[in-house]
């Protein structure tokens, strides 16, 4: 008798963990401490892959590459105030990125907040993520658990894609509640990314622009590669012999040696073209607005695909808005040009060919060469080389200099294996995608980064380590930000943007276990990285890079402010 008046219980921890589990989530990324350390113990306890960082912006970025990758919102847990501040760069970051990510952070009781009484680490986290994110919720009462995690993942997943803050404050954890009203409590979404049909009047519209076009030109985005909608992109491109130019993250979904790709020609598609064709890629300033000298005098036409309608007009007028889902809107595309559709006329494929073959022969002179030191393209050429055989490896890139000539010379064989700086060019990226991308696939990573950008994350190699992931860190050592000649003028200090000369970042990674290696050739360098992806043990090779070798700001040093006046 006793047991039936026992009546089974259940809290705010188990809520939160069964509307995450019911909600196929697998794995979080953190850094625990109060009041979420039981949380992540719990979760881990139930099954839950619970992955805890030296920092959270990392955990964050480590979510959101997680969310890019599987299109089921990454979750990042973190404390309160300090702890959600760290995460929000990254969750600011996937929601300029359009990937889907899930903040969970715990806070300060709302009764000590509201009236600003002092509470430990009080900050109103629910005020200060709205403006960054693309929906910021909190929950009170343990019985809203359940749809809170619906609504943060729903709103995560649909439409565009990008980053949620859920509020979790401290008491509502330890709430109980009867353990069959909890249970039916909790909301499995279904459909949580629904498909949009684009209107079959947008797609007439769109494939007259189409017709009229004697260059036409398709550029691609990270938004098509996140898609997953690989095989209607492929035979969409094929099938019309539109020319493609992918965008960094995009590269791969078609081969970059596909007879069509453009991208050994950027400059000259750019120009000449007269109706470009965007497939979840924005005209922001990665494409120079969709104006200017990149884009030439001529008139151009735009076509654009996106599931946001108002993204259409925002730097240019389109021609053609075609709002919808990539795949219900290039599946319609490829069943319109089955009638009617003549390719492109072969002189503009020969063009392009002819401007392909001298650019990609002036780059292999370059990359051939193999001074000492090394710079970026002697070493480049041999990381090239191992993509080649290794299509499967996924390739981290961030820094200036090795971001933007990586980016060129680093061919890509499939979709979502290069993961970067994206929208917003944010430096930090790196270990946090290194470790999302090994958990969330298995597949060994290389992470490809300027000294500068690895040290905004370096710590967490010794998170690398203790998960015994298959990373392999090769930092290219210049001694500094662009370069490592900086000097002050004054004599006092190093200049501005130099490092210690010729530090050795491969013994941090000793420090914890890791496989550390330093090459001065690019022979050493592409050994080491193939024994680190045969080994598939945690490995940092310092590839020691001329200092002088570097520009500043790598390709867009023009958007960097310069002072006219010159002090008497
Ligand atoms: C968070 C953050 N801080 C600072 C910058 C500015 N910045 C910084 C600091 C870069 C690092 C360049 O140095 P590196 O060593 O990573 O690469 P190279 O020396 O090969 O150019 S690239 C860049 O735009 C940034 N983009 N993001
Ligand atoms: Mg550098």
């Amino acid at each position: 008798a006793a047991a039936e008046t026992e009546q089974e219980l259940t809290d705010g921890f188990h809520l939160v963990i069964d509307a995450l589990k019911l909600n196929d989530i697998d794995t979080i990324y953190g850094v625990p401490g109060i009041p979420i350390t039981d949380l992540g113990r719990m979760a881990q306890a139930e099954g839950i892959r619970v992955v805890s960082f030296r920092h959270e912006q990392n955990a964050g970025n480590a979510a959101a590459i997680a969310g890019f990758l599987t299109k089921k919102p990454g979750v990042c847990l973190t404390v309160s105030a300090p702890g959600f501040l760290n995460g929000l760069t990254a969750l600011a970051n996937a929601t300029t990125n359009c990937f889907p990510m899930i903040l969970i952070s715990g806070s300060s009781e709302r009764e000590i907040v509201d009236l600003q009484q002092g509470d430990y680490e009080e900050m109103d986290q629910l005020a200060i993520a709205k403006p960054l994110c693309k929906a910021a919720f909190r929950v009170l009462h343990a019985a809203d658990i359940g749809i809170a995690v619906a609504r943060a993942i729903r709103a995560a997943c649909s439409g565009r894609p990008g980053g949620v803050y859920l509020d979790l404050p401290a008491k509502l954890f330890s709430q109980v509640m009867d353990a069959d009203a909890g249970a039916k409590s909790l909301v499995k979404v279904i459909d949580p990314a629904p498909a949009q049909l684009p209107s079959p009047a947008a797609i007439t519209r769109a494939l007259d622009v189409l017709k009229s076009a004697k260059k036409p030109l398709i550029i691609i985005g990270k938004g098509a590669a996140y898609a997953q909608a690989d095989d209607e992109i492929r035979s969409f491109i094929e099938t019309s012999g539109i020319p493609f130019l992918p965008m960094s993250m995009a590269k791969g979904l078609l081969p970059d040696n596909h007879p069509l790709s453009a991208g050994a020609a950027r400059s000259t598609v750019l120009k000449d073209s007269d109706v470009v064709l965007l497939i979840g890629a924005r005209l922001n300033w990665l494409l120079s607005h969709g104006k200017g000298k990149t884009w030439g005098d001529a008139p151009k036409k735009f076509i654009q695909v996106d599931i946001e309608p108002k993204e259409m007009d925002s730097n240019v007028e389109i021609a053609a808005p075609l709002v919808g889902d990539i795949g219900s809107v290039v599946e319609a595309l490829s069943e319109a040009i089955k009638t009617g559709w003549k390719a492109p006329a072969a002189e503009w494929i020969d063009a392009i060919n002819a401007r392909k073959e001298v650019n990609i022969g002036k780059m292999s002179q370059r990359l051939l060469k193999n001074s000492t030191p090394m710079d970026f393209h002697s070493a480049l050429g041999a990381l090239k080389q191992v993509i080649k055989e290794r299509p499967d490896a996924i390739l981290v890139n961030e820094g200036a200099n090795t971001l933007d000539l990586a980016r060129g010379v680093i061919d890509m064989y499939q979709p979502r294996k290069r993961l970067d700086v994206g929208t917003w060019g944010v430096m930090g990226i790196g270990m946090g995608f290194a470790i999302g991308a090994a958990v969330e696939t298995g597949k060994p990573v290389l992470a490809v980064e300027g000294d500068s950008a690895f040290g905004f994350s370096g710590m967490e190699v010794e998170t690398i380590c203790r998960y015994n992931l298959p990373v392999c860190v090769v930092i290219f050592n210049n001694n500094g930000i662009y370069r490592g000649t900086d000097t002050d003028p004054t004599g006092r200090d190093p200049g501005t943007t130099v490092f210690v000369a010729d530090s050795r970042y491969d013994k941090m990674m000793e420090a914890f276990g890791g496989v550390g290696v330093h090459v001065t050739t690019p022979d050493e360098l592409k050994r080491a990285v193939d024994e680190a992806m045969d080994s598939g043990k945690p490995t940092l090779i310092n590839a020691v890079i001329d200092p002088a070798a570097g520009s500043e700001s790598g390709n867009i040093g023009s958007l960097n402010p310069q002072s006219v006046v010159k002090k008497k």
